[in-house]
């Protein structure tokens, strides 16, 4: 025992765990108040404030929230981003011996989806708390999936303390870790607990383990306060991807009268109700603050009146000068995109995603808080992964093919590894999206208590007005003037749309149907947002149902201080969306909260229902899907295997997929996933809309659209006519939406050898026209002479020759490997890297080229 203390205190010294630098205040009354529920005067809790904080006051409610939970009640406690929520569980802490336990979104995030990085903003966190003079820590169920060195010393208390644990060994960081877990636990079971703040996961309430630690420690009388931080999570996030908050509702039933606090910035009357009812709450006493962030100017650009939204960006962000900002994207790739592009043009500028390792988002993370970097790329909160999948199947096919099996590789390390036994590649694909995508959501940034952000732009649309507002408010928590800049597209809002739409399925149960109805009314009112000409502020505090008069705002919003201006870009949007979507139903400046709901056909990923035959096989639509997603919540294998076995396991499905797939299709005569004629029918009258839009759209258009169309579709078909319709259709529906933002030049040099060939043929007279590619076409139509076989020519554009020969459009794939080689290619490479003994560790992300 002398010896485990003697290393701990070694390895905690070594890795620079920090003591507390500033003794806890002694309060007079401290020892008087342990057991009775006494409110502390206000003088007492403002000496707290400024003898730990140093700030002079409490601000708006925090006062009356923390006298209400010292007194023994419960309270939920409304209050912007920034408002100082954490101050109504922190000043508790320490005005009575005894513990404050805070459940966290923070720590669900991060340490769910992956254990370094949760730990390291913790240890942030903690450690300036401790910094304070607060006797804080944290714990978590993260299991720890490194295992580089033995921890020989530490494993087998740990596995008796936690049972949640898995410990397989550690490298340095995680075995002081473990350290400060034993220690930790040591002291919630000594009796007289010093520790005062303890911050939890939700899945560390849920174990049996800990929740009888926590019964031992209420019975003694030391469980002073729960604390719900973020508690919105119970309600309008919960069932999506943190179903671990539903079960904090039997806190309650185990610790009966142990106040619960629970604090969010967004919660609409439902959500409250939601969280009350879950959390079993007594009488809460409610508080809220305004939800008004008068140092927040809000403004939004309109994409598509923009000549280059990335350049508008990029000069917003230099015209503010080197002053510290966070810009919101949809997808991973456009934040590596965007961050190189702002990087570029001379930027201090780093992506943050889930996509990058845990070394990177460390560093990244950490220069951004020390300033070494400016502007933070991250990707915004999202908690669906299912409909991510058609939306990024419409990216380039291989791209996607091997983010994807990048994904399930990475998923292995970062998610609680629930893998599951599954039919194949779609619903593999899903298993890993669905695994990467659970890591992204939930902001990663949330928690990070920067203070002086100056803007904050999204680059895509949020989900919501919830989540426009969550993130927004991480500009200016110092109170100073800062801005919140949306950039709204048309496309971006159409994508959302659908991926909000899709979130419940016709195949899928009710409650997912439900929940999808919500989202996109929710998601309607961001629309409104930006498409509405009124002001701004009014908008966002009316959607929280703050009643305000015109005069709140001050002309600290783009529409009250450009009134004219905004409407004159509304009028233009309206115009440009006419004709760029003429044939899409538009609901720019359909305000009505139904319009969204009602399944109309809003952009060419989702109206794929109108070509032909639908898609039964689809990913997105297969029972597989939903029994993965299922299966995904439910899975009894959770994180209990290893990494290998969960590989090895996902290889024998892939095995299965193909033997039952061939079985399936030697029974059934056709094949569901082939692509039949009317399909590619609908996809040529597709393309050819598309094109005619693009004659309206463009002064110089002189392209011929049947043949054109022909050409694209057929290109289309060869590329991905093997793989099936969905990538198919994934193709067209790129194609489309290239057509509809392509300028002449390009659409001519994609287009143009194509028109040459048929201008050429115009010219000959009828006898003259040749059954063959023309010369212009074809660069290798010289070692090919009239070789030109049959099999290669469409049916659908006899003139046109296959798209492999053609060097303006060289379309030769990259194999693609199957999960099996990608397996076995990680191996080899492995074993490489083990013979020339490279310990260094490589580029996280494996290319498959
Ligand atoms: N009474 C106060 N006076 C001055 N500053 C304060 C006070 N209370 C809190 N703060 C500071 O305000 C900042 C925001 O506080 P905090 O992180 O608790 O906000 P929050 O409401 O939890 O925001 P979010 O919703 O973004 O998590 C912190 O830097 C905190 O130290
Ligand atoms: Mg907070």
């Amino acid at each position: 025992m002398a010896l485990h203390r003697s290393i701990c205190e070694t390895l905690l010294a070594k890795v620079g765990i920090e003591m507390q630098k500033k003794s806890t205040l002694p309060l007079s009354d401290a020892n008087a108040n342990r057991k009775r529920k006494e409110v502390c005067s206000k003088e007492t809790l403002v000496k707290l404030l400024r003898w730990h904080f140093g700030y002079p006051d409490f601000r708006g409610m925090q006062l009356d929230a923390i006298q209400s939970v010292l007194s023994g009640n419960d309270c939920f406690c409304l209050m912007p981003t920034g408002g100082g929520k954490s101050m109504c569980y922190q000043i508790p802490a320490l005005a009575k011996p005894g513990i404050v336990l805070v459940d966290t979104t923070v720590m669900s995030d991060f340490c769910s989806a992956d254990s370094l990085n949760g730990r390291h903003l913790l240890e942030n966190q903690v450690m300036a708390l401790k910094e304070k003079g607060i006797a804080a820590d944290f714990l978590s169920s993260t299991k720890t999936a490194d295992a580089k060195v033995k921890c020989s010393v530490t494993d087998t208390r740990i596995s008796i303390m936690t049972d949640s644990i898995t410990l397989k060994g550690s490298n340095f960081i995680i075995a002081s870790r473990v350290i400060a877990i034993f220690t930790i636990h040591e002291d919630l079971d000594s009796g007289k607990p010093s520790t005062r703040l303890l911050y939890v996961t939700p899945e560390l309430i849920a174990t049996p383990g800990f929740m009888s630690k926590l019964t031992k420690i209420y019975t003694r009388g030391l469980l002073n306060l729960i604390a719900i931080d973020e508690a919105h999570c119970i309600s309008s996030w919960g069932h999506d991807f943190r179903p671990s908050y539903r079960k904090l509702s039997s806190l309650r039933s185990h610790l009966p009268d142990v106040p619960i606090l629970a604090l969010t910035a967004t919660a609409a009357p439902k959500v409250q109700k939601d969280v009350v009812e879950s959390l079993r709450m007594q009488n809460p006493l409610i508080l809220k603050s305004s939800f008004n962030r008068p140092n927040i100017y809000y403004e939004v650009r309109y994409k598509d009146l923009l000549d280059d939204a990335f350049a508008d960006l990029s000069n917003t962000l230099k015209s503010l000068g080197d002053v510290c900002a966070i810009v919101y994207c949809l997808e991973r790739s456009m934040c590596d995109d965007l961050s190189s592009n702002l990087s570029q043009s001379g930027i201090s500028c780093a992506a943050y995603h889930a996509g990058l390792n845990n070394k990177m988002r460390t560093s990244v993370l950490d220069d951004w808080i020390s300033s070494k970097i400016k502007v933070i790329v991250a990707t915004v909160a999202f908690g669906y992964a299912f409909p991510f999948l058609l939306a990024i199947r419409s990216t380039d096919y291989n791209d996607f093919w091997h983010d994807t099996w990048c994904d399930i590789y990475q998923a292995k390390m970062l998610c609680d590894g629930t893998f599951v036994e599954t039919k194949g590649h779609g619903a593999m694909m899903l298993l890993s999206l669905w695994s990467s995508f659970r890591m992204v959501s939930g902001d990663l940034l949330l928690g990070i208590d920067r203070k002086d952000v100056r803007i904050v732009c999204h680059f895509n649309i949020p989900k919501s007005m919830e989540a426009f507002y969550q993130e927004s408010g991480r500009a200016g928590r110092d109170q100073l003037p800062s801005r919140s800049l949306l950039y709204y597209g048309i496309d971006d809002r159409k994508r959302m749309e659908f991926i909000l739409s899709k979130s419940g399925s016709k195949k899928s149960s009710s409650s997912q149907e439900e929940s999808s109805k919500i989202s996109l009314i929710a998601f309607n009112q961001i629309v409104e947002y930006c498409e509405g000409s009124g002001c701004r502020r009014k908008r966002i505090l009316e959607s929280f149902g703050e009643e305000v008069t015109a005069s709140l705002c001050g002309k600290t919003c783009d529409a009250c201080r450009h009134a004219n201006l905004v409407a004159r870009c509304l009028e233009d949007l309206k115009t440009v969306c006419a004709l760029r979507h003429k044939n899409v139903s538009s609901r720019v400046f359909i305000t009505s909260s139904t319009a969204a709901t009602t399944g109309e056909q809003l952009s060419e990923f989702w109206n794929r229902g109108e070509e032909a035959s639908g898609s039964e096989e689809d990913i997105s639509d297969s029972e597989d899907g939903n029994e993965v997603i299922n299966n995904l919540t439910s899975s009894k294998l959770q994180s209990r295997l290893g990494v290998n076995e969960k590989l090895a396991m996902l290889q024998r499905a892939e095995e299965n997929f193909y033997r039952n797939n061939n079985t399936y299709k030697q029974n059934n005569k056709g094949d569901k996933n082939a692509i039949s004629d009317p399909m590619r029918g609908s996809s040529r009258q597709r393309l050819q809309n598309a094109l005619k839009q693009g004659h309206q759209r463009l002064d110089d258009f002189k392209i011929e659209v049947d043949t054109s169309a022909s050409f694209l579709e057929d290109e289309c078909y060869k590329k991905y006519g093997k793989a099936g319709k969905s990538f198919y259709y994934s193709q067209v529906a790129s194609t489309v939406r290239w057509l509809t933002t392509a300028t002449s030049s390009e659409l001519m040099n994609r287009l143009c050898a194509i028109n040459a060939s048929a201008e050429a043929e115009q010219s000959l007279t009828p006898a003259e026209q040749p059954f063959k590619p023309p010369p212009t076409l074809d660069p290798c139509a010289e070692d090919t002479g009239n070789e030109y076989s049959d099999n290669a020519r469409s049916e659908t554009s006899p003139c046109i020759v296959p798209m492999e020969s053609c060097s303006f459009n060289n379309t030769n794939l990259p194999q693609i490997p199957s999960f099996s080689e990608f397996v076995n290619s990680r191996k080899t490479k492995g074993e490489q890297l083990n013979d020339t003994k490279k310990h260094s560790r490589t580029e996280k992300r494996m290319r498959m080229h």
